[in-house]
């Protein structure tokens, strides 16, 4: 996985789809400039979630873009993903990492610059600094990071650094300014009515940020 691929990280729920198949979403975002797709299913059956990821494989392959299944290493292995994505209460990343192997990409939640500390003995591929802000799309979240948790973390972890939660194209720019490597994000994408213009519009402030750093 390249740093970059964590820039504009979709991550799907197709609960807040508007009834649009999530298909048609995932092309549009990544036509806008999404790098990452997760696809996060809460409420499907197993055979529904296995479906869905099936569904949407060759889109993400046609793009280059990395596919990663949340929570499921079962299906993470059946659909051949690129990656898996797990938090604090999923599967232990060392048992993720034993079965998955080095070739594919893990990513793990922190929601503490503790747990960002110890993430530091492992070697997933990136962290999710979840959350960064308070959201209505996930229930059961962790105290908000905030733009100084998101700040703290980034100067001390060794590895790329993905933040998530409450992120729009009017926060987004202080996530990135805080050292970020990238934004994650659900309902500023999946929920609009033109996700292709929300992708894009979010991309250009994170390009020109990221810029404004290397000049
Ligand atoms: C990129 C990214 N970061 C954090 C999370 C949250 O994972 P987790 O804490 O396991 O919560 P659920 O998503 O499983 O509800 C994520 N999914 N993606
Ligand atoms: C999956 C997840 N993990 C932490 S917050 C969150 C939901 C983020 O959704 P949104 O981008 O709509 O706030
Ligand atoms: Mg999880």
């Amino acid at each position: 996985m390249r740093k970059e691929d964590l820039k504009l990280y979709l991550v799907t729920d197709s609960d807040l789809a508007n009834g649009k198949p999530l298909a048609e979403i995932i092309e549009a975002a990544i036509k806008g400039g999404v790098s990452m797709v997760q696809i996060r299913e809460k409420n499907s059956t197993t055979r529904e979630f296995y479906e869905l990821v099936m569904s949407v494989k060759h889109i993400l392959k046609v793009y280059n873009v990395p596919l990663i299944v949340n929570d499921r290493l079962d299906i993470a292995l059946a659909v051949d993903a690129d990656g898996l994505h797990i938090g604090q209460s999923d599967l232990p990343y060392k048992e993720a990492r034993k079965i998955l192997g080095f070739d594919k990409i893990i990513g793990l939640s922190v929601e503490s610059i503790e747990q960002a500390r110890e993430a530091n003995d492992l070697d997933v591929d990136y962290i999710g600094l979840s959350p960064v802000f308070s959201t209505q799309t996930k229930s059961d979240i962790a105290k908000p990071l905030g733009l100084d948790g998101i700040k703290e973390i980034a100067s001390f972890s060794k590895h790329p650094c993905v933040a998530i939660g409450g992120i729009n194209k009017n926060n987004l720019g202080s996530i990135i300014e805080a050292g970020a490597d990238g934004v994650a994000l659900v309902s500023a994408i999946i929920s609009q009515e033109y996700p292709e213009k929300a992708a894009r519009e979010l991309k250009k402030i994170i390009d020109s940020i990221m810029n404004e750093h290397i000049e």
